[in-house]
């Protein structure tokens, strides 16, 4: 089993700690998913897991082994990790099945070794995982950058690695290729029993191909939970702007209700890292998901429950499957409201706006 364990982890440069007493858990055989503002450590995170940085304390657990922990850095060949980085970084003087044997030889290859590896039904087996037996004979300078990347994901499962470290690994292509890779990299982790860590920018890909996401931010975890929990309890107002579209309102609270600009709502209070909720009648941050607000039109029936305020839409983002609509609010309130393609109303119109569901109540200073 190859679980990962990172226990308060603190990683820095001559600069000082950049990586502050961090937590991290993948069960084995699960991707986790790391995101969060350029220079808050991911990549540092991930050079620490493969042994390329020395941690100053903290432990480091794969599986039943201890590579990192005080006085003990298992060297970064010996830690059974495979990594694919942002550019494939495949050798060049060696075509691509050539490139998968060497993976195979797990550091201690020649490029002679790798040539006659290549042959090996185990590169074959790698070649047909990666949808890409056709090519096995091409250099990498002939293949695209999704072929490319394909060939380094066949090289870092080649040494039958505990634990992939994938860092940006879809960064360079377009949008459709990044959607395919993704989903090949989810199914052949999965096939191959492979726990996996994936850095990305773009949220919406973590949040889709994760079995948890950890939401990373100046060197700390803020939060680490499966997609829905880090979407729909984020564990402060930050993390919830961070991970998706988010309207924060002020309010305040007044037992299951929060009293706001545009209305009575009902509310969940949440507990800081601390443990410490809002207390009734206390000033707080409120999150609405730009999903959960009701749009219809002022001249439509009324809106069944919740109180409703008048507005009118100033501008539309329109994506097909759904729309963003901007809203002015009567009382002087904008707001950004999700719509499906079935409720879209055009700019322009005169529209009653509701909030559907309990909302989130932050104490404000979190
Ligand atoms: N070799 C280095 N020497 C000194 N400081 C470094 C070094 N590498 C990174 N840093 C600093 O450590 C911090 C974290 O960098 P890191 O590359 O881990 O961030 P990141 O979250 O991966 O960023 P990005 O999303 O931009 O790739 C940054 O402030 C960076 O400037």
């Amino acid at each position: 089993m190859s679980r990962l364990e990172v226990r308060d982890l603190t990683v820095g440069y001559e600069g000082g700690p950049v990586l502050h007493a961090v937590d991290v858990e993948v069960p084995h055989g699960e991707l986790l998913a790391i995101v969060g503002p350029s220079g808050c450590g991911k990549t540092t995170l991930l050079r620490t897991i493969a042994g390329l940085l020395r941690a100053q304390s903290g432990e480091i657990r794969i599986g039943q082994r201890m590579v990192t922990t005080h006085g003990i850095h298992l060297a970064p060949e010996k830690r059974r990790i495979g990594w694919v980085p942002q550019d494939a970084a495949l050798f060049p003087h060696l075509t691509v099945a050539e490139n998968v044997a060497f993976g195979m030889l797990a550091g201690r290859g020649s490029a002679r070794a790798a040539r006659r590896a290549a042959t090996s039904d185990e590169v074959r087996r790698l070649l047909d995982l990666v949808d890409l037996a056709p090519l096995a004979h091409r250099a990498p300078g002939q293949l695209s950058g999704g072929q490319a990347q394909r060939v380094a994901l066949a090289r870092a499962l080649a040494a039958g690695p505990e634990l992939v470290l994938l860092d940006e690994p879809f960064g360079a292509l377009d949008p459709m290729l990044r959607a395919d890779l993704r989903a090949a990299v989810r199914e052949l982790l999965r096939a191959e029993g492979v726990t996996g860590i994936l850095v990305t920018h773009d949220q919406a890909e973590a949040l889709s191909v994760a079995d948890r996401v950890a939401v990373m931010r100046g060197g700390e975890v803020l939060q680490l939970g499966t997609p829905e929990e880090v979407y729909r309890t984020p564990a402060t107002p930050w993390v919830a702007g961070f991970v998706g579209d988010a309207v924060f309102l002020r309010g305040v609270l007044h037992g299951d209700e929060v009293a706001t600009s545009i209305g009575r709502l009902r509310a969940m209070p949440v507990a800081d890292a601390a443990g410490l909720a809002p207390e009734d009648g206390a000033d707080v941050t409120v999150l609405v998901r730009p999903e959960e607000l009701r749009v219809v039109r002022a001249d439509a029936a009324s809106v069944a429950g919740a109180a409703a305020l008048d507005g009118i839409v100033t501008d539309v983002e329109y994506t097909g499957h759904d729309a963003m609509l901007a809203l002015a609010l009567a009382d002087g309130v904008s707001l950004r409201a999700r719509v499906t393609a079935s409720e879209f109303v055009p700019r322009g119109t005169e529209v009653r706006v509701s909030v559907a569901g309990p909302v989130l109540a932050y104490r404000p200073e979190y």
